[in-house]
């Protein structure tokens, strides 16, 4: 989802001055995909990262994490699309076993969708 702001003003911003009208396209892709605020392994799929925090994650540059927008015009569906995923997410996993402990002896069957129907001794 991309993010629009209409300058209504001019205004600075830094060493920049931004026209009255001028239309800005705010990409999150860029900010999402800097090694230097994520680290080198930035392109690798690893929810981990989020463990301790979005603060931690990004190395504590938070503003830089913005999959909702920001502002006033912040995303509308935010609460229903993060409690949607929560839930297909929790249906998913009951289709899984996840034995613990697992004797290292005993096959892992916990990949298939109705694990949890085999006995693990
Ligand atoms: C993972 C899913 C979603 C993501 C990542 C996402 C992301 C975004 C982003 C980045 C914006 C722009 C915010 C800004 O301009 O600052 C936005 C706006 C919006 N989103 Fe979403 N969105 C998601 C799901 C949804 C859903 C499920 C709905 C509706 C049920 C929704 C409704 C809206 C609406 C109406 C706006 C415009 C808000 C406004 O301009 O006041 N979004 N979304």
């Amino acid at each position: 989802m991309d993010i629009y702001r209409k300058v209504e003003r001019e205004v600075r911003l830094g060493t920049l001055t931004l026209p009255a009208n001028l239309l800005l396209y705010i990409t999150t892709l860029a900010p999402h995909h800097d090694p230097k605020i994520w680290g080198e392994d930035v392109h690798l799929f690893k929810p981990e990262r989020f463990l301790e925090g979005i603060a931690k994650a990004t190395n504590n540059n938070i503003a830089t994490f913005f999959p909702f927008g920001i502002g006033p015009g912040t995303c509308v569906g935010l609460n229903f699309v993060t409690t949607e995923v929560k839930i297909a997410l929790s249906m998913i996993l009951q289709c899984y076993a996840f034995p613990f402990p697992q004797p290292m002896s005993t096959h892992n069957f916990s990949f298939l969708p109705f694990a949890h129907n085999m006995e693990f001794k």
